[in-house]
């Protein structure tokens, strides 16, 4: 099998995705990491760290090869102002943007087999005047894509999300059945083609308490979710269970039998799985025209330079980029 050649972007500079790339790189990887970041930043995290790398210019033209221990190849990026740990600056918002915009573009083109992210701080690009609201969605529009779909996963549970970075106000009027249903087609062609499962089990939870209580807690249940659930169980025979109370849908009785929870929204979803795998966790984007997987936490400013980060979502990641890109 060909070497694979991934993209890595270790995000937000002033918090812990530099340190967790100089990490990384202390172990060999059975596949090229391409790390899109200014070879400056990363040299001086690892000084810090008392970690040693050596780096290598990315060389479009050369075959991939596995890239080894205490090494990185580096796609250079040019920070805009020297980045301080735990100090966030609106003025480099521009260069962890184009590191994602080149990755994305690359992917896209085939040069690349996969993309890794690191944590972006939010809320500092949109501080800088750039509306960004989260990888997934700035990927999903490079890639004009109208619906991709947000899913978490850790060993023994996968949640996956109908609606992603909203307002909560907004969540219930997102929830339409032509959303629920092209997110389910999504998540329904991505586990048997990407995952290998013939005929994917979807638990879907309900929106309001008690799913609705038939009617008496909200009528979303029955005036969206059910007629959209069952019509994509009559049209294309889907493999699904639901909509059940999200309270005391994670359970091992349904867990132990389903491929995949879906969420209504991310924090009746992302809570439950981080608190059973936070750091043994990956986040994958699916209905992409690639593959693209990411970290289970943030930025954690106050962890930045400290050696302090646990690298093992970061290496989860880029694991199943690995295993995913391996596949096609
Ligand atoms: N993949 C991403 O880009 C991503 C994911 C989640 C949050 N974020 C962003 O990160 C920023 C900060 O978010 P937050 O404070 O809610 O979450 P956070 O994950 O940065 O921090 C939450 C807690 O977990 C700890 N933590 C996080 N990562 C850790 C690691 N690798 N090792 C040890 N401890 C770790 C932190 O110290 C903190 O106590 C926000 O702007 C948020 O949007 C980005
Ligand atoms: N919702 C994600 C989480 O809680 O882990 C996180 O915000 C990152 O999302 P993106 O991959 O879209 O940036």
């Amino acid at each position: 099998m060909s070497t694979k050649r991934i993209a890595v972007t270790p995000g937000e500079p002033a918090g812990i995705g530099p340190d967790l790339v100089v990490q990384l790189a202390q172990q060999a990887w059975p596949a090229e990491l391409v790390v899109c970041a200014d070879p400056e930043l990363l040299a001086s995290r690892a000084k810090q760290l008392g970690l040693q790398v050596t780096f290598r210019p990315y060389q479009p033209n050369q075959a991939p090869k596995p890239q080894e221990a205490g090494t990185l190849t580096i796609a250079p990026f040019k920070l805009v102002s020297e980045a301080i740990c735990g100090q966030l600056d609106e003025q480099n918002s521009t260069y962890v943007v184009e590191t994602l915009r080149y990755a994305g573009e690359k992917n896209m083109s085939g040069e690349f087999d996969a993309v890794v992210t690191g944590p972006v701080h939010k809320g500092i690009i949109n501080q800088a005047g750039i509306s960004f609201s989260g990888h997934t969605e700035f990927f999903a529009h490079q890639a004009n894509c109208p619906d991709v779909v947000m899913m978490l996963a850790t060993p023994g549970l996968q949640v996956a999300l109908v609606t992603t970075h909203i307002p909560l106000a907004y969540v219930a009027k997102a929830i339409t059945r032509q959303r629920l249903q092209h997110i389910i087609k999504i998540l329904d062609a991505d586990l048997k083609s990407k995952f290998g499962i013939i005929s994917p089990k979807i638990y879907v939870c309900g929106l309001n308490p008690h799913a609705g209580e038939d009617g008496h807690l909200g009528r979303e249940e029955i005036d969206v979710i059910i007629p959209a659930l069952n019509e994509l169980r009559e049209e294309f025979q889907m493999n699904i269970v639901g909509p059940l109370p999200a309270d005391t849908l994670f359970q091992p009785k349904y867990l132990q039998d389903a491929d995949v929870v879906l969420a209504m929204y991310h924090d009746q979803g992302l809570p439950v799985l981080k608190s059973q795998g936070f750091g043994k966790s990956v986040n994958i984007t699916l209905g992409l025209p690639y593959i693209r997987t990411s970290v289970d936490h943030g930025t954690a400013l106050t962890l930045a330079g400290t050696g302090k980060a646990d690298i093992g979502s970061f290496v989860c990641a880029l694991n199943k980029a690995i295993e995913l890109s391996s596949k096609n």
